[in-house]
Formats: C-alpha cells, structure tokens, sequence
C-alpha cells in the first residue's frame, strides 16, 4: 500500500457480505459517498450467499478512516472483519526477530556453538567475568526496559500495550547506530520489583535504556539502578529528551537572536522529561525557568509531597510567579511543552516575546499543533517526524549508547550528556540554520558518529571509561 500524498494513507476492510441482502455496488456507493476511493478489490472466500473481499481504499486522515469504517458498518448485510493500514500491517508478527550470526551447519558447528565446546567458554567467563564482554552479546547489547507506565503521551497503557513502542526502539538501536536491543516490558509496576527485576537480568547487557516509566518512580529507579550496577542506566524519557532540547535550544536561540542567560522558560509538565530538560537548562545557565503542571506554577511559597517536586520550586521560579498557563506564559521567550496534547492555545503564544520559541512535545498529539502558531512563532518544533524541527530523543540515544558501550562507560555522566547535546547542535551547518532546520534529520549519518566521538572523550576525559575504542 502507498501514501497518496500529503496526509493520505490507504487502509484495507476486509468485509464479510451477505449477498441476499447487499449487492457490492451499494457498498462501493456508499464507500464513495462517504469520500474513500476504491483502488482495489481481492476477493479472499465466495461460497452460497457469503463473500468476503478486502477493499483497499484511499482515506485522506486518521478522522476520515472513522467516517468510512462507520458508514461501512451501518450497512446491513455488511460485517466488518477486519481493518488494516499500512502502519498495522508493519507491526504483524511484531518488529524484530533474532539472527544468528554464524550457521550451524553440522555437528561440528552444534558442539562448538553449543555442548560440549561451550562449556570451555563458560569456564573462561566464570574464571574471569569480564570476559563476558568479549565472549557474550553483552558488549553490544542494551535492554530497553519499560514499565508501560508513561508510555508516550498515551500514559498508564500497561506493558502489553508499550511493546510496539519499545520494539520500535530497538529497531533505531540498530538501524542508526548498531546497537543490538531487547525490548522487555515488565507486569510490574512496584518501584521495589522492578529494580530488583532489571538487576536480575543485568548480566546479559552492557546498558540498560529505561522507557516510559512515570514519574516520581523513574527518578528511584534510575538512582538505584545507577548506583547498584556497573553498566550504564539511562532513562531515555529524562535525559535523552534533556540532550536533544538543549541541542535544539542552542540552534533556536541563534535563530531569533537571543542569548541563553536572557530567556525565560516556561516548561509545562514536570515529569521525567520536564524535570531533566529544565535541570539541563538551569545547568545551561538559563536564568528564568518556571515549571507549570496540572495545579499550576510550581512555586517555593508552596509545599509539595513530591520530593522532585518540592526540588524543582526550590531551584527554579526565582520571582515566585503563581498561576495557570495562560498567565505564566506571558512574556516567555521559550514554551516547552513536555504534558499531553492541545494544551496550549494561540491566544497563549501571542501573549509570549517577542519571536517566540515554541517547543511542543508531546507524543504523539503535540501541546499545539504548529499550524495554529507559524505565522506569529519565531521556531517551532515538535517530537513528531510529520513536520520540521522534531525534537524527539532518537537523536539521542542511539549515538549515546554506541559510545558508551564502545568505550565500557561504567555510566554516562553529565559531561557525556553535555558532550552529546552539543555535537547534534553542530550537526547543523552554520550556513543552512534557520527557523526550520534547527535540529539535525534522524536520518543525518553524520549525527550518530558526531556524538559517538564526544561522548567517548567526555567519558575518557571524566575517568568512566573502561576502555579507549581504537578507532
Ligand atoms: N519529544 C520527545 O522526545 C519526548 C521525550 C519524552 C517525553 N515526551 C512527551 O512528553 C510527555 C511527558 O512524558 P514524560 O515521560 O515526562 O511523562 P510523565 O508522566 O513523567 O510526565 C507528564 C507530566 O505532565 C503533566 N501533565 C499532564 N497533563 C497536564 C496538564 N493538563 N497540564 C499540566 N501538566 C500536565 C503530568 O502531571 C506529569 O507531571 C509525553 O507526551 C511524552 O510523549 C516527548
Ligand atoms: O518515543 C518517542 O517518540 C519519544 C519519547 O520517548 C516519548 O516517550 O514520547
Ligand atoms: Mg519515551
């Protein structure tokens, strides 16, 4: 199935018909009506007066799929028994499988690969356990770990539910910088259980990438995770995201001509990903940061039950402002949005500075659809890859975890992170920056490498690194 353009996609109903009580034609009248065009027909059983057929039909938006399925299934005579598009028919069977890297071909190769040779090999690693790092997929292998607990911006949707997503990131794992991944959502969402979980299945991996695990429980996690295993932990959603904005912001700021010490920022959302983008800033050297989520401003004249929480009012806020959104945002030269979809409103852009930076990033629906804003915002970029500037944390972490494994990091630390924001900064050239092009494509070969070579010598220069990777 292809695109037709912009927004188009084609889905496929597979209907079941009886055909005593509906001709064809009239479905294919009423698909028209409804505006879908029919651009094929395969019919898959015909026998007595059932026939089943897939149509695939031309939609112009995820709305107008609605108004076709419907009208479809308002028919009598008609069942729908399945629908697909293209995007379903990429996640049939799921998205990865596992290769062997050698084949076995006959015994010898079986008592190599497997008993009896094998156990020479475990005896090595017993004898001495870095050796797993050369003899196991340990050395190239990271766990994406999820708790399906903030999944996106879809939230609570359990681990079942967040394995597309997770298997998606392995996919990046390996196809931007040839990391090798396992997706693993667990049925747990105890604090307690699940690092006891992740230590368990540390041994086989050389990172762990935590994902869509809510806040406050990703922050423990995290913390414990870190000090309690020697391989790297990194909350994707925290600092993955904290590497990518910061990059974005740099190219930004040289875009509307102002200077990071000058600007006021306004996050909204303090969760994983809004507490590490604004401590990234604070750390940046950005002055005025106010943090806003579902109670408004978070602010030091109030108490918060949430330890994260009550840190943030203290480190931030300094004119101790009160209030909704729509008041905060009033003169803010940045809007980073990091809660859920539609929260933020034209009215509210206008009343920010002068050439405003609006940064909605929210998966998948954004705080406010660039469209509504383009003609009033000095740069506007979103976590989505169906309009410019997408700030989304697969800039990240596919280059920050091909360093870290290459050089053995024990952790990544600030200055790798540092490290990593500034080189996909510089992935964009100096003479092709402008209100579009402030953050590097996905698929810029030069993004991965870039920070593979400065999260390495961070990493070095900061005594994490385990080994010096030759080239
Ligand atoms: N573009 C990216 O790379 C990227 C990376 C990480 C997260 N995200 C997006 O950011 C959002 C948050 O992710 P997270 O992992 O931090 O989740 P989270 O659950 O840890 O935090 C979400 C925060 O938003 C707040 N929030 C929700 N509705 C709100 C409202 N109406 N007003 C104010 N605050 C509200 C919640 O109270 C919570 O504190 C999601 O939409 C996610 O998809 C984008
Ligand atoms: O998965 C993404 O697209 C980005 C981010 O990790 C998110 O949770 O939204
Ligand atoms: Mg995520």
């Amino acid at each position: 199935m292809e695109h037709t353009g912009l927004g188009g996609k084609s889905i496929i109903l597979r209907l079941e018909m009886n055909t005593k009580e509906i001709k064809f034609g009239q479905v294919a009248s009423a698909i028209f009506e409804a505006g879908g065009d029919m651009v094929a027909i395969d019919v898959i059983q015909s026998s007595g007066d059932i026939t089943v057929r897939d149509i695939t039909i031309t939609v112009t938006d995820s709305a107008h799929i609605s108004t076709v399925t419907e009208t479809v299934q308002s028919l009598k005579g008609v069942r729908l028994v399945n629908i697909s598009d293209r995007t379903f028919l990429m996640h049939l069977g799921g998205k990865i499988e596992t290769q062997p890297k050698v084949p076995i071909q006959n015994r010898d190769d079986l008592s190599r690969v497997y008993t009896p040779d094998v156990a020479r090999v475990c005896a090595a690693i017993q004898e001495d356990p870095k050796k797993a790092y050369t003899l196991t997929i340990k050395r190239n292998t990271v766990a994406v770990i999820s708790d399906g607990s903030a999944v996106l911006g879809l939230g609570n949707i359990g681990p079942y539910a967040a394995m597309p997503v997770m298997e998606g990131k392995s996919m990046l794992f390996k196809q931007l910088a040839g990391v090798d991944s396992f997706p693993i959502c667990l049925d747990t969402q105890d604090t307690e259980e699940i690092i006891a979980t992740i230590k368990a299945i540390a041994p086989a991996f050389g990172g762990i990438n935590l994902e869509d695990i809510a806040s406050p429980r990703c922050f423990e996690i995290e913390q414990r995770l870190r000090d309690e295993l020697d391989v790297p932990v990194f909350h994707d959603d925290q600092h993955g995201t904290a590497v990518v904005l910061y990059a974005a912001l740099i190219n930004a700021l040289k875009v509307v001509g102002k200077s990071i010490d000058q600007v006021k920022v306004v996050v909204c959302g303090i969760g994983a990903a809004g507490v590490a983008c604004s401590k990234i800033l604070l750390s940046a050297g950005v002055g005025e940061i106010i943090g806003v989520d579902r109670a408004g401003a978070l602010t030091r004249d109030e108490t918060y039950e949430h330890p994260m929480w009550q840190w943030y009012a203290e480190h931030t806020n300094p004119n101790r402002v009160q209030g909704p959104l729509s008041e905060v945002i009033r003169g803010a030269d940045v809007f980073i949005g990091l809660s859920a979809g539609g929260l933020l409103q034209r009215e509210d852009v206008l009343s920010m500075a002068e050439q405003p930076i609006v940064f909605a990033m929210a998966n998948p629906t954004p705080e406010i659809q660039p469209e509504a804003v383009e003609d009033i915002a000095g740069v506007i970029a979103t976590g989505r890859s169906d309009y410019p500037n997408q700030i989304n944390n697969v800039l990240c972490f596919p280059g920050i975890f091909r360093a870290a494994l290459d050089c053995r990091a024990t952790v990544i630390n600030e200055e790798m992170k540092l490290a990593a924001a500034e080189a996909i900064a510089s992935a964009v050239p100096a003479d092709e920056l402008n209100a579009s092009y402030i953050i590097p494509s996905v698929f810029n070969q030069n993004v991965v490498k870039a920070i593979r070579e400065r999260v390495v010598k961070a990493a070095v220069v900061t005594g994490v690194a385990r080994r010096v990777p030759r080239e």
